[in-house]
């Protein structure tokens, strides 16, 4: 299992960080302060430069400070013996650029999965109780970072779906778009629409006993949970289907069938599991699936990723925070970052730990570190 962490960040113009440097543990790094400092945006800014954007805002710009004109990431990363850096920038109006070794990429596809990277943060029971695109978005994301591959399919899956999009709105029904071009965009869709659907279902297979395995630890075995992969493409072929539904797409202007239509069903003891679990069960649920995807992603790269725990304690009783932390201070687990607003608590769990374990601790006070 080849070794790899976050050793020094820079960030300048980044949200509520003017300019600050930080200099992390390769194990444990404990991001403490009071609500609003800025611990979740450290943490954004890791996800940002290892998976290439945000996991909270949709747009660059919305990176950029209030006072500032740009915004500019600079990390040192270590792989084995290995050194190397990734500079992310991006200036108002424009678009971002992604540097390693000071040699921009050219596209930001090949830069996922070379520091694969889980987070776990309190919105993420919207992936149980909101709609399927966060769902899809759990799964492209594992994905993405286990192949270059898929992401360029997606990416070119999902051109064609606006491109075929786009034609269906221009004109208005009764009146038809043009044919022959509605026939090319559908016979190009086939081939990435195939290669998203395989992946996502041996992805979830694999995933499947993964994480029935980690519930059980976490809940002592008590339910018996699931995980399904559902996509019309599993029972039809997509060309039947485009064109079962072409008439359906015409009027309504937008192509209903596809893998981006896809969902996954989150099962418990044989119902789905947004109907009737209760908070506890949810939390373990959604604790027991991002661990089973850290698992599935060490397994797929052979590296361990970095892990981000963002204000998940409260969600947690002091016996089972012990536990976890335990657990992620093992060998199984790589570089962690845990952010919390409870110093006292996150201190009383660290007085636990093995002296052997390696951990540093950052008080953020707006956006920068607080000297004591
Ligand atoms: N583009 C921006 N420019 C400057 N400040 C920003 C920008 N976007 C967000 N902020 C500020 O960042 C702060 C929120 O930071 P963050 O979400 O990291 O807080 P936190 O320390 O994780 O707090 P909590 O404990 O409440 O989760 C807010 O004060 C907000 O005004």
């Amino acid at each position: 299992m080849r070794s790899q962490q976050l050793k020094a960040l820079r960030l300048q113009g980044f949200k509520n960080y003017r300019d600050s440097q930080f200099e992390f543990s390769p194990k444990l790094n404990c991001i403490l302060g009071q609500n609003g400092m800025g611990k979740t945006n450290l943490l954004d800014a890791i996800h940002l430069l290892c998976l290439g954007k945000s996991n909270f805002v949709s747009r660059d710009r919305y990176l950029i400070g209030f006072e500032a004109d740009f915004f500019r990431l600079q990390a040192q990363f270590e792989r084995g013996e290995e050194s190397e850096e990734i500079v992310v920038k991006a200036a108002k109006g424009k678009r971002k650029t992604f540097e390693r070794n000071r040699l921009p990429y050219e596209r930001l596809a090949d830069h996922v999965g070379r520091y694969p990277l889980v987070i776990i943060a309190p919105d993420d029971n919207k992936l149980i109780l909101e709609g399927s695109e966060l769902r899809r978005r759990f799964m492209d994301l594992s994905l993405s970072q286990e192949s270059p591959n898929y992401l360029h399919q997606l990416m070119q899956y999902n051109k064609l779906i606006k491109q075929r999009n786009a034609l269906l709105k221009s004109v208005d029904y009764p009146a038809q778009p043009d044919p022959i071009l509605l026939d090319s965009y559908e016979q190009q869709l086939l081939g990435p629409a195939q290669a998203i659907v395989s992946a996502r279902k041996k992805f979830i297979a694999e995933l499947q006993p993964v994480f029935q395995q980690v519930y059980a630890q976490l809940s002592k075995g008590q339910e018996e949970v699931s995980l399904r992969y559902s996509s019309s493409l599993l029972e039809q072929d997509f060309a039947e289907l485009l064109r079962e539904n072409r008439r359906k797409d015409i009027q309504f202007q937008r192509s209903t069938v596809g893998p981006h239509k896809d969902d996954l069903v989150f099962g418990m003891k044989g119902q789905t599991l947004k109907q009737f679990a209760s908070q506890g069960q949810l939390k373990s649920y959604l604790l027991a699936l991002k661990l089973a995807q850290y698992q599935a992603l060490k397994d797929s790269s052979q590296k361990l990723p970095i892990l981000l725990l963002d204000d998940i304690f409260d969600k947690l009783d002091a016996q089972r925070l012990g536990q976890l932390l335990e657990l992620l201070m093992g060998p199984a687990f790589g570089q962690v970052f845990i952010s919390d607003a409870h110093e006292n608590r996150l201190l009383e769990l660290l007085q636990k730990l093995p002296k052997a374990v390696d951990f540093k601790l950052f008080l953020i006070e707006n956006g920068a570190i607080k000297e004591d």
